[in-house]
């Protein structure tokens, strides 16, 4: 049984780097005392019956089933570590120690408000100190963090945190740029806009330059980021 459920033994973690930021390490780890899966299709069934319609009809009838299965990939960040992820880190790299920067990783997150996608990208750029990361593993620091009901300032705040928490690098940065569907969808119906958000650390934060060549190379999303 693999169902996720909120990380609410979240504590206040480490606090060195920027205020308000809550322990990444304790964030990777998964709450034992889950439903099981019956109760959570039982719950699903019950949703179709308050929206009107009726779950043994042919249709809908596996649907609980595969909510389910589908609820297990869309929150399958509870289940992640992203500290074991970040720690498979190489440092035959002959001193690179220029800015590393990975653009355009695709974000596929849930709002914690009403539930629905959040969809959009991720940029991430730090500047090594003595080793390096594999590239993927950035990548799947962000799906360990997005494969949760999240609010986008949050998710931001813990990748970056992440990253500089298990690599200790001299600068580390973050943008998301993502469209909510709790906004295009539903409520204020506001297709077309996007939410940027940005957490900067090290370099990024108190160099200007450095700032700069990271929103230059991604495009400048976030032009006004921090400025
Ligand atoms: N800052 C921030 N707000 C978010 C995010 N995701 C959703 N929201 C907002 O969270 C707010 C929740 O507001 P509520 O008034 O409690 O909920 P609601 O009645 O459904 O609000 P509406 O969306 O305005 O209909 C809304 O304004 C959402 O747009 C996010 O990642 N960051
Ligand atoms: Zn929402």
């Amino acid at each position: 049984m693999k169902l996720p459920g909120a990380a609410k033994d979240a504590k206040p973690g480490n606090t060195k780097a920027g205020g308000g930021r809550e322990s990444n390490l304790i964030l990777g780890k998964a709450r034992t005392d889950r439903p099981t899966r019956e109760e959570a299709e039982s719950a699903i069934r019950t949703l179709l019956l308050w929206a009107g319609d009726d779950p043994d009809r042919e249709g809908l009838v596996d649907t609980p089933a595969r909510v389910a299965r589908a609820y297990e990939e869309f929150f399958a960040g509870y289940d992640a570590d992203p500290v074991e992820m970040l720690n498979r880190t190489f440092e035959e790299v002959e001193g690179y120690d220029e800015m590393i920067v990975l653009k355009d990783i695709r974000l596929e997150s849930h709002c914690e408000h009403h539930m629905v996608p959040i969809i959009g990208k991720a940029h991430i750029a730090y500047l090594p100190k003595n080793r390096v990361v594999g590239i993927s593993k950035l990548a799947r620091v962000v799906d360990a963090y997005a494969k949760r009901f999240q609010v986008q300032e949050k998710m931001t705040a813990q990748i970056a945190n992440s990253i500089e928490d298990v690599l200790q690098p001299r600068g580390v940065a973050v943008v998301i740029e993502a469209q909510h569907q709790c906004m295009t969808t539903r409520g204020v119906h506001k297709p077309g806009v996007s939410m940027v958000t940005s957490r900067m650390l090290g370099a990024f934060r108190h160099d200007p330059l450095t700032r700069r060549e990271f929103l230059t190379i991604i495009g400048n999303p976030a032009s006004s980021v921090g400025a």
